[in-house]
C-alpha cells in the first residue's frame, strides 16, 4: 500500500531509489509478520505431513530409546483402540521419560506412561517356573529395565486358558517398542505338560526362565500357603508322606511332585535346547540379587542396567527390596504373601524329603550343568 501512494507521485531519480528501498522494506516486514503467524510447524500438520517428529514433544531419555523406531513409533491402525488419537495430539502422552520406568509391585498394573506408544506384542520371553521359587522377584527386578515390559497379573494362558487363543493372550500384554522386550509370568507353566508343546507352537524362539529353589524349602514354603488360606488343611507331614516311617514319599501331592525338575525339564527339551533356557538360583536371588539380574540380562541380551544400585537389604522384611526410584515414589519390597514365615517341620521329614529329592537334584545339575549345593 506504502509503495503505491509513493509511486504514483513523479520524484526525481535518487528520490525514486529511495522510494524503492522503502518499498523492498515494507515487503520484507510483511513476509516476517507472515511467518511469525503461520510458523512451518503448523503449515506442515495442516498439510497432514506423515512423518511428524516425536523428538519435539520427548523429553532427552525417551528421545534415546525412540532414537530407533523414529518415525513416530505408532501402533500400526489396526493395534490402535478405535478413536484413539495418534499420540502427538494428546496432552497426557507427553509425560516424561521417568515414568516408563515405573516399578511394579507385587502384582501391579503396567507403568502409567508410555502407555499409547508402540503395539501388543507376545512375549518373546516368559518366566515359567517354579511355584514358590522366586517368580514375582525376577520379574519386578527385571521389568525395571527400560526394554523390558512386562503382564502384571500370571496369564495362564498355556496351562487353563489355551482355548480362548493367541488373540486374547496378545491382549493380555503391555504395549511395547520394537527395541523392548515383552514378558510374562506363570510359575505353574513348568510343571504342565502341554505347556513347552504350545509354548513352542507360539514360536520356538521364546526365551524361558526357571527360578529354582531347594525342593524341601519349595515344598514347606507352598504348604504355608495353602495353609494360610486353608487352616484345616493336614499336617505338611501327612500329605508329603504315603508312610512316614518306611520313608515312602508321596510324589503325588503337588507340593512334592514340583520339586522333581530333572523330570519337569525333560519334557522341556523335547521342545527347547538347553541353550534358550535359563535357571536362576531362588537361593542366590535373595543373598545377591545384582548377580542374578546381571545374569538373567545377559540371557536375554539386554544390557545390564539393573545393578546393585537398584537393591538394598530390607532387615526388616529380611529380603533384598528396590531402592526408591530416581523421579519420586518409595523404596518396593514385595508384598506380605513374599517371604512369610514358614510353618516348622521336624527334622526327621526334612531329612527324609533330603533324601527323597537327592538322585533327582543331581540329575537335575547334570542336565543343566550347574550345581545349586540344595543339601
Ligand atoms: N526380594 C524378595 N522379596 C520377597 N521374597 C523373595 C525375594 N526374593 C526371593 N523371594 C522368594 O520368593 C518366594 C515366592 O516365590 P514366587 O514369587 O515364585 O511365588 S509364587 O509362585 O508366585 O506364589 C518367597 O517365598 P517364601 O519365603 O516362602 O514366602 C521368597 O522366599
Amino acid at each position: 500500500m506504502a509503495c503505491v501512494l509513493l509511486l504514483s507521485r513523479p520524484l526525481p531519480f535518487s528520490h525514486r531509489l529511495t522510494r524503492t528501498s522503502v518499498c523492498l522494506l515494507s515487503l520484507l516486514l510483511s513476509y516476517l509478520c507472515y511467518c511469525a503467524l503461520f510458523p512451518v510447524e503448523t503449515i506442515m500438520r495442516k498439510t497432514g505431513d506423515p512423518t511428524p517428529s516425536c523428538q519435539l514433544f520427548l523429553a532427552d531419555g525417551a528421545k534415546r530409546r525412540l532414537q530407533k523406531s523414529i518415525p513416530c513409533a505408532l501402533p500400526p491402525p489396526d493395534a490402535r483402540p478405535s478413536g484413539a488419537e495418534a499420540p502427538r495430539a494428546k496432552r497426557a502422552d507427553r509425560r516424561p521419560p521417568s515414568t516408563l520406568r515405573a516399578v511394579g509391585n507385587d502384582a501391579p498394573g503396567p507403568p502409567a506412561g508410555n502407555a499409547k506408544f508402540g503395539s501388543k506384542k507376545l512375549p518373546n520371553a516368559i518366566i515359567v517356573g517354579v511355584k514358590k521359587g522366586g517368580t514375582r522377584a525376577v520379574l519386578e527386578f527385571i521389568r525395571i529395565h527400560p526394554d523390558v515390559r512386562a503382564a502384571g497379573t500370571e496369564t495362564h494362558f498355556f496351562d487353563r486358558n489355551y482355548d480362548r487363543g493367541l488373540e486374547w493372550y496378545r491382549g493380555l500384554m503391555p504395549r511395547t517398542l520394537e527395541s523392548q522386550i515383552t514378558m510374562e509370568k506363570t510359575p505353574s507353566y513348568f510343571v504342565t505338560r502341554e505347556t513347552p508343546h504350545r509354548i513352542s507352537a507360539m514360536s520356538q524362539n521364546t526365551k524361558l526362565i526357571v527360578v529354582v529353589r531347594d525342593p524341601v524349602t519349595r515344598a514347606i514354603s507352598d504348604y504355608t500357603q495353602t495353609l494360610s488360606k486353608t487352616p484345616d488343611l493336614p499336617s505338611f507331614q501327612e500329605l508329603a508322606f504315603r508312610n512316614q516311617c518306611l520313608g515312602l514319599v508321596d510324589t503325588s501331592w503337588n507340593a512334592i511332585r514340583i520339586g522333581l525338575y530333572a523330570l519337569h525339564l525333560e519334557n522341556w527339551l523335547r521342545y527347547f535346547p538347553l541353550a534358550q533356557i535359563h535357571f536362576v538360583s531362588g537361593e542366590r536371588l535373595i543373598t545377591d540379587p545384582a548377580g542374578e539380574l546381571a545374569r538373567v540380562q545377559d540371557f536375554l541380551g539386554l544390557k545390564r542396567i539393573v545393578t546393585d544400585k537398584h537393591f538394598y537389604f530390607n532387615r526388616t522384611k529380611g529380603f533384598p527390596c528396590l531402592k526408591k526410584p530416581e523421579s519420586s515414589g518409595s523404596p518396593r519390597c514385595l508384598g506380605k504373601s513374599k517371604g512369610r514365615t514358614h510353618v516348622q517341620i521336624d527334622r526327621d521329614a526334612i531329612e527324609q524329603l533330603r533324601d527323597f529329592y537327592r538322585p533327582y537334584n543331581v540329575k537335575f545339575y547334570e542336565m543343566v550343568g550347574h550345581d545349586f549345593k540344595w543339601e
